[in-house]
Protein backbone atom coordinates (compact mmCIF):
# COMPACT_ATOMS: atom_id res chain seq x y z
CA UNK A 1 0.00 0.00 0.00
CA UNK A 2 1.31 3.42 -0.53
CA UNK A 3 2.15 5.83 2.56
CA UNK A 4 -0.49 8.22 3.39
CA UNK A 5 0.09 12.15 2.41
CA UNK A 6 -0.63 13.04 5.35
CA UNK A 7 -0.54 11.82 9.10
CA UNK A 8 -2.84 13.07 12.25
CA UNK A 9 -0.96 12.94 15.37
CA UNK A 10 -2.71 12.83 18.84
CA UNK A 11 0.07 14.13 21.08
CA UNK A 12 -0.07 11.96 24.95
CA UNK A 13 2.73 13.58 26.53
CA UNK A 14 0.48 15.16 29.17
CA UNK A 15 -1.40 12.34 29.79
CA UNK A 16 0.38 9.03 29.30
CA UNK A 17 3.45 11.16 29.61
CA UNK A 18 3.26 12.53 33.00
CA UNK A 19 1.17 10.35 34.37
CA UNK A 20 3.58 7.92 35.51
CA UNK A 21 6.06 10.49 36.55
CA UNK A 22 8.16 9.56 39.40
CA UNK A 23 8.37 12.05 42.80
CA UNK A 24 6.33 15.23 43.25
CA UNK A 25 2.88 15.77 41.65
CA UNK A 26 3.97 17.96 38.51
CA UNK A 27 2.40 21.32 39.19
CA UNK A 28 -1.17 21.81 37.40
CA UNK A 29 0.40 25.56 35.89
CA UNK A 30 2.89 23.23 34.42
CA UNK A 31 0.69 20.82 33.01
CA UNK A 32 -1.31 24.00 31.23
CA UNK A 33 1.88 25.12 30.09
CA UNK A 34 2.84 22.58 28.42
CA UNK A 35 -0.36 21.60 26.78
CA UNK A 36 -0.03 25.71 25.69
CA UNK A 37 3.20 25.36 24.44
CA UNK A 38 2.05 22.23 22.14
CA UNK A 39 -0.70 24.00 20.23
CA UNK A 40 1.17 26.66 19.52
CA UNK A 41 3.64 24.19 17.44
CA UNK A 42 0.61 22.87 15.55
CA UNK A 43 -0.84 20.09 17.09
CA UNK A 44 -4.26 19.71 16.83
CA UNK A 45 -4.76 16.57 19.13
CA UNK A 46 -3.86 16.81 22.59
CA UNK A 47 -4.38 14.12 25.60
CA UNK A 48 -4.70 16.80 27.81
CA UNK A 49 -5.93 15.11 31.22
CA UNK A 50 -6.81 11.65 32.81
CA UNK A 51 -10.31 11.54 34.83
CA UNK A 52 -9.54 8.32 36.64
CA UNK A 53 -9.32 7.45 40.36
CA UNK A 54 -6.58 9.62 41.56
CA UNK A 55 -5.75 7.06 44.35
CA UNK A 56 -5.14 4.90 41.16
CA UNK A 57 -2.86 7.44 39.22
CA UNK A 58 -2.42 10.60 41.84
CA UNK A 59 -0.50 12.57 38.95
CA UNK A 60 -3.54 13.16 36.89
CA UNK A 61 -5.37 14.70 40.37
CA UNK A 62 -5.82 17.80 38.92
CA UNK A 63 -7.88 16.66 35.57
CA UNK A 64 -10.82 19.16 36.40
CA UNK A 65 -8.18 21.95 36.85
CA UNK A 66 -5.87 20.91 34.10
CA UNK A 67 -8.77 21.08 31.60
CA UNK A 68 -10.47 24.39 32.88
CA UNK A 69 -7.21 26.34 33.49
CA UNK A 70 -6.40 25.26 29.74
CA UNK A 71 -6.17 28.51 27.09
CA UNK A 72 -8.23 26.84 23.87
CA UNK A 73 -6.89 27.15 20.40
CA UNK A 74 -9.56 26.78 18.09
CA UNK A 75 -9.19 23.57 15.64
CA UNK A 76 -7.94 21.98 18.72
CA UNK A 77 -8.80 18.98 20.07
CA UNK A 78 -8.12 18.67 23.99
CA UNK A 79 -9.24 15.06 25.12
CA UNK A 80 -9.12 13.11 28.42
CA UNK A 81 -9.81 9.52 29.39
CA UNK A 82 -12.55 8.17 30.95
CA UNK A 83 -12.67 5.04 32.34
CA UNK A 84 -16.02 4.96 33.39
CA UNK A 85 -19.33 6.96 33.98
CA UNK A 86 -17.80 8.85 37.33
CA UNK A 87 -14.47 10.31 34.85
CA UNK A 88 -16.87 11.21 32.18
CA UNK A 89 -19.50 13.19 34.54
CA UNK A 90 -16.01 15.16 35.89
CA UNK A 91 -15.09 15.26 32.47
CA UNK A 92 -18.34 17.11 31.43
CA UNK A 93 -17.88 19.67 34.00
CA UNK A 94 -15.19 21.29 31.97
CA UNK A 95 -16.20 21.35 28.92
CA UNK A 96 -14.30 18.02 27.04
CA UNK A 97 -15.11 17.81 23.62
CA UNK A 98 -13.67 14.19 23.22
CA UNK A 99 -13.10 11.45 25.47
CA UNK A 100 -11.82 7.95 25.87
CA UNK A 101 -12.20 4.46 27.21
CA UNK A 102 -9.16 2.26 27.32
CA UNK A 103 -9.47 -1.47 27.19
CA UNK A 104 -6.65 -4.28 26.80
CA UNK A 105 -6.25 -7.75 24.59
CA UNK A 106 -4.90 -8.64 27.72
CA UNK A 107 -7.17 -10.11 30.78
CA UNK A 108 -4.43 -9.86 33.17
CA UNK A 109 -3.78 -6.61 31.92
CA UNK A 110 -7.13 -5.19 31.86
CA UNK A 111 -7.70 -6.14 35.55
CA UNK A 112 -4.46 -4.66 37.03
CA UNK A 113 -5.44 -1.30 35.01
CA UNK A 114 -8.71 -0.82 35.51
CA UNK A 115 -9.85 -3.88 37.55
CA UNK A 116 -12.51 -5.91 36.07
CA UNK A 117 -12.12 -8.26 32.90
CA UNK A 118 -12.52 -7.29 29.52
CA UNK A 119 -15.62 -8.25 29.11
CA UNK A 120 -17.02 -6.19 32.10
CA UNK A 121 -14.78 -3.47 30.81
CA UNK A 122 -16.35 -3.36 27.62
CA UNK A 123 -20.23 -3.61 29.52
CA UNK A 124 -18.81 -0.45 31.67
CA UNK A 125 -18.18 1.25 28.22
CA UNK A 126 -21.12 0.88 27.07
CA UNK A 127 -22.85 3.46 29.06
CA UNK A 128 -20.06 6.09 28.61
CA UNK A 129 -20.28 6.08 25.54
CA UNK A 130 -24.44 6.84 25.28
CA UNK A 131 -23.71 9.54 27.47
CA UNK A 132 -21.14 10.92 25.55
CA UNK A 133 -22.90 10.97 22.40
CA UNK A 134 -25.75 12.74 24.27
CA UNK A 135 -24.02 15.09 25.62
CA UNK A 136 -22.17 15.29 22.14
CA UNK A 137 -18.48 14.11 23.06
CA UNK A 138 -16.64 12.06 20.77
CA UNK A 139 -15.14 8.90 22.17
CA UNK A 140 -11.79 7.35 21.28
CA UNK A 141 -11.24 3.80 22.16
CA UNK A 142 -7.99 2.15 23.29
CA UNK A 143 -6.66 -1.33 23.21
CA UNK A 144 -3.50 -2.11 25.14
CA UNK A 145 -1.28 -4.86 24.77
CA UNK A 146 -1.30 -5.46 21.33
CA UNK A 147 1.82 -7.17 20.84
CA UNK A 148 2.37 -8.11 24.25
CA UNK A 149 1.71 -8.12 27.88
CA UNK A 150 3.89 -8.10 30.84
CA UNK A 151 1.96 -10.68 32.29
CA UNK A 152 0.69 -12.74 29.33
CA UNK A 153 3.76 -12.52 27.30
CA UNK A 154 2.32 -12.95 23.57
CA UNK A 155 -1.02 -11.48 22.67
CA UNK A 156 -3.02 -13.19 19.66
CA UNK A 157 -3.59 -10.80 16.82
CA UNK A 158 -7.39 -12.44 16.74
CA UNK A 159 -7.92 -10.35 20.11
CA UNK A 160 -6.88 -7.48 19.63
CA UNK A 161 -9.04 -7.70 16.11
CA UNK A 162 -12.07 -8.89 18.98
CA UNK A 163 -11.55 -5.84 21.32
CA UNK A 164 -10.90 -3.38 18.49
CA UNK A 165 -14.06 -4.33 16.99
CA UNK A 166 -16.27 -3.94 20.09
CA UNK A 167 -15.14 -0.83 20.80
CA UNK A 168 -15.42 0.13 16.92
CA UNK A 169 -18.99 -1.00 16.91
CA UNK A 170 -19.72 0.54 20.25
CA UNK A 171 -19.37 4.02 18.38
CA UNK A 172 -15.47 5.17 18.68
CA UNK A 173 -14.90 7.15 16.60
CA UNK A 174 -11.36 5.59 16.32
CA UNK A 175 -9.43 3.13 17.73
CA UNK A 176 -5.43 3.44 19.16
CA UNK A 177 -3.46 -0.12 19.12
CA UNK A 178 -1.57 0.31 22.15
CA UNK A 179 2.05 -1.74 22.04
CA UNK A 180 1.61 -1.09 26.09
CA UNK A 181 5.22 -2.01 27.04
CA UNK A 182 7.21 -1.44 23.57
CA UNK A 183 7.83 -4.92 22.86
CA UNK A 184 6.72 -5.16 19.30
CA UNK A 185 8.67 -5.78 16.35
CA UNK A 186 7.87 -4.51 12.78
CA UNK A 187 6.47 -7.82 11.42
CA UNK A 188 4.24 -8.25 14.20
CA UNK A 189 3.33 -4.96 13.75
CA UNK A 190 2.34 -5.39 10.32
CA UNK A 191 0.43 -8.82 11.23
CA UNK A 192 -1.32 -7.34 14.28
CA UNK A 193 -2.70 -4.53 11.94
CA UNK A 194 -3.28 -7.09 9.20
CA UNK A 195 -5.63 -8.96 11.16
CA UNK A 196 -7.13 -5.84 12.90
CA UNK A 197 -8.10 -4.11 9.48
CA UNK A 198 -10.41 -7.17 8.92
CA UNK A 199 -12.94 -5.78 11.61
CA UNK A 200 -12.13 -2.20 11.70
CA UNK A 201 -11.34 0.18 8.46
CA UNK A 202 -7.86 0.92 8.86
CA UNK A 203 -9.04 4.65 8.44
CA UNK A 204 -10.01 4.32 11.99
CA UNK A 205 -6.79 2.73 13.33
CA UNK A 206 -4.44 4.46 15.08
CA UNK A 207 -0.88 3.22 16.11
CA UNK A 208 0.36 3.66 19.96
CA UNK A 209 3.34 2.63 20.59
CA UNK A 210 5.89 2.68 23.02
CA UNK A 211 9.43 2.51 22.55
CA UNK A 212 11.04 0.62 25.19
CA UNK A 213 13.32 -1.80 23.17
CA UNK A 214 13.91 0.83 20.38
CA UNK A 215 11.59 -0.55 17.73
CA UNK A 216 8.86 1.87 17.76
CA UNK A 217 10.36 3.79 14.48
CA UNK A 218 10.45 0.93 12.93
CA UNK A 219 6.59 -0.21 13.70
CA UNK A 220 5.58 2.89 12.88
CA UNK A 221 7.08 2.34 9.60
CA UNK A 222 5.53 -1.05 9.30
CA UNK A 223 1.93 0.33 9.81
CA UNK A 224 2.40 3.32 7.88
CA UNK A 225 3.47 0.67 4.75
CA UNK A 226 -0.36 -0.96 5.96
CA UNK A 227 -2.20 2.30 5.35
CA UNK A 228 -2.06 3.82 9.49
CA UNK A 229 -2.35 7.13 9.13
CA UNK A 230 -2.75 8.36 13.15
CA UNK A 231 0.15 7.96 15.31
CA UNK A 232 0.55 8.92 19.20
CA UNK A 233 3.56 10.18 20.34
CA UNK A 234 4.62 11.90 23.44
CA UNK A 235 6.87 14.75 23.10
CA UNK A 236 10.45 13.81 24.46
CA UNK A 237 9.46 10.77 24.55
CA UNK A 238 7.63 10.77 28.06
CA UNK A 239 6.16 8.34 30.17
CA UNK A 240 6.47 5.06 31.00
CA UNK A 241 4.28 1.82 32.48
CA UNK A 242 3.82 1.26 36.13
CA UNK A 243 3.47 -2.63 35.57
CA UNK A 244 6.51 -3.63 33.13
CA UNK A 245 9.83 -2.64 34.36
CA UNK A 246 12.00 -0.79 32.13
CA UNK A 247 8.91 0.43 30.01
CA UNK A 248 9.54 3.88 28.49
CA UNK A 249 7.23 6.06 27.13
CA UNK A 250 5.66 6.63 23.83
CA UNK A 251 8.06 7.00 20.63
CA UNK A 252 8.92 10.72 20.75
CA UNK A 253 6.62 13.43 18.70
CA UNK A 254 10.00 14.64 18.05
CA UNK A 255 11.31 11.45 16.35
CA UNK A 256 7.79 10.56 14.45
CA UNK A 257 8.06 14.17 13.00
CA UNK A 258 11.39 13.73 11.54
CA UNK A 259 11.29 10.29 10.24
CA UNK A 260 7.32 11.99 8.41
CA UNK A 261 9.32 14.91 7.26
CA UNK A 262 11.77 12.90 5.31
CA UNK A 263 9.02 10.77 3.94
CA UNK A 264 7.69 13.60 2.91
CA UNK A 265 4.43 12.96 5.05
CA UNK A 266 2.51 16.20 6.01
CA UNK A 267 1.57 16.75 9.59
CA UNK A 268 1.26 20.77 9.94
CA UNK A 269 3.85 20.64 13.07
CA UNK A 270 6.71 22.86 13.71
CA UNK A 271 9.22 19.99 14.60
CA UNK A 272 11.95 23.10 16.26
CA UNK A 273 9.18 24.26 18.23
CA UNK A 274 8.55 20.77 19.55
CA UNK A 275 11.70 19.93 20.58
CA UNK A 276 12.01 23.35 22.54
CA UNK A 277 9.10 22.30 24.07
CA UNK A 278 10.52 18.74 24.98
CA UNK A 279 13.77 20.65 26.40
CA UNK A 280 11.39 23.18 28.68
CA UNK A 281 9.67 19.66 29.82
CA UNK A 282 12.33 17.85 30.97
CA UNK A 283 13.78 20.79 32.51
CA UNK A 284 10.98 21.31 35.02
CA UNK A 285 10.84 17.27 35.23
CA UNK A 286 14.48 17.59 35.67
CA UNK A 287 16.28 15.45 33.32
CA UNK A 288 16.86 15.93 29.41
CA UNK A 289 14.41 14.70 26.37
CA UNK A 290 14.84 10.82 24.97
CA UNK A 291 14.34 12.02 22.07
CA UNK A 292 17.17 10.92 19.40
CA UNK A 293 16.02 13.93 17.33
CA UNK A 294 15.69 16.71 20.09
CA UNK A 295 19.35 15.44 21.62
CA UNK A 296 20.92 15.69 17.71
CA UNK A 297 19.56 18.85 16.92
CA UNK A 298 19.66 20.98 20.38
CA UNK A 299 17.97 24.15 20.98
CA UNK A 300 18.23 26.55 18.49
CA UNK A 301 18.58 29.60 21.36
C1 LIG B 1 -11.26 2.33 36.53
C2 LIG B 1 -11.07 2.49 38.02
C3 LIG B 1 -11.68 3.78 38.50
C4 LIG B 1 -11.78 1.32 38.67
O1 LIG B 1 -11.38 1.25 40.04
P1 LIG B 1 -12.29 0.56 41.12
O2 LIG B 1 -11.58 0.65 42.44
O3 LIG B 1 -12.67 -0.80 40.63
O4 LIG B 1 -13.56 1.52 41.08
P2 LIG B 1 -14.85 1.63 41.93
O5 LIG B 1 -15.96 1.98 41.00
O6 LIG B 1 -15.03 0.42 42.83
O7 LIG B 1 -14.55 2.91 42.87
C5 LIG B 1 -13.57 2.90 43.89
C6 LIG B 1 -13.28 4.32 44.30
O8 LIG B 1 -12.74 5.08 43.20
C7 LIG B 1 -13.58 6.20 42.90
N1 LIG B 1 -13.64 6.36 41.45
C8 LIG B 1 -14.09 5.48 40.54
N2 LIG B 1 -13.98 5.99 39.31
C9 LIG B 1 -13.45 7.22 39.44
C10 LIG B 1 -13.11 8.21 38.50
N3 LIG B 1 -13.29 8.05 37.18
N4 LIG B 1 -12.58 9.35 38.96
C11 LIG B 1 -12.39 9.54 40.29
N5 LIG B 1 -12.68 8.62 41.22
C12 LIG B 1 -13.22 7.46 40.80
C13 LIG B 1 -14.93 5.83 43.50
O9 LIG B 1 -15.69 6.98 43.74
C14 LIG B 1 -14.51 5.09 44.75
O10 LIG B 1 -14.08 6.06 45.70
P3 LIG B 1 -14.19 5.80 47.28
O11 LIG B 1 -15.65 5.50 47.53
O12 LIG B 1 -13.31 4.58 47.58
O13 LIG B 1 -13.67 7.06 47.88
C15 LIG B 1 -9.57 2.43 38.41
O14 LIG B 1 -9.09 1.14 38.14
C16 LIG B 1 -8.75 3.44 37.68
O15 LIG B 1 -8.89 4.63 37.88
N6 LIG B 1 -7.86 2.96 36.78
C17 LIG B 1 -7.09 3.85 35.93
C18 LIG B 1 -5.77 3.26 35.60
C19 LIG B 1 -5.07 4.19 34.63
O16 LIG B 1 -5.35 5.36 34.54
N7 LIG B 1 -4.10 3.62 33.88
C20 LIG B 1 -3.36 4.40 32.94
C21 LIG B 1 -4.16 4.79 31.72
S1 LIG B 1 -4.31 3.48 30.52
C22 LIG B 1 -2.83 3.57 29.66
O17 LIG B 1 -1.95 4.31 30.03
C23 LIG B 1 -2.71 2.78 28.40
C24 LIG B 1 -2.88 3.63 27.14
C25 LIG B 1 -4.29 4.20 27.06
O18 LIG B 1 -2.00 4.73 27.14
C26 LIG B 1 -2.63 2.78 25.89
C27 LIG B 1 -1.35 1.91 25.97
O19 LIG B 1 -0.24 2.43 26.01
O20 LIG B 1 -1.55 0.71 26.00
Amino acid sequence: MPLPTSVKLFEMSPRDGLQNEPGAIVPTGTKIALIERLAKAGITHIEAASFVSPKWVPQMGDAVEVMAGITRQPGVVYSALTPNLKGLANALTVGVEEVAVFGAASEAFSQKNINCSIAESLTRFEPVLERAREAGVRVRGYVSCVLGCPYEGEIAPAKVAEVAKALYEMGCYEVSLGDTIGVGTPLAAKRMIETTRQQVPIEFLAAHFHDTYGMALANLYAVLEEGVSVIDAATAGLGGCPYAKGASGNVATEDVLYLLEGLGIETGIDLQAVIETGYWITHELGRKPSSKVALAKGLSR
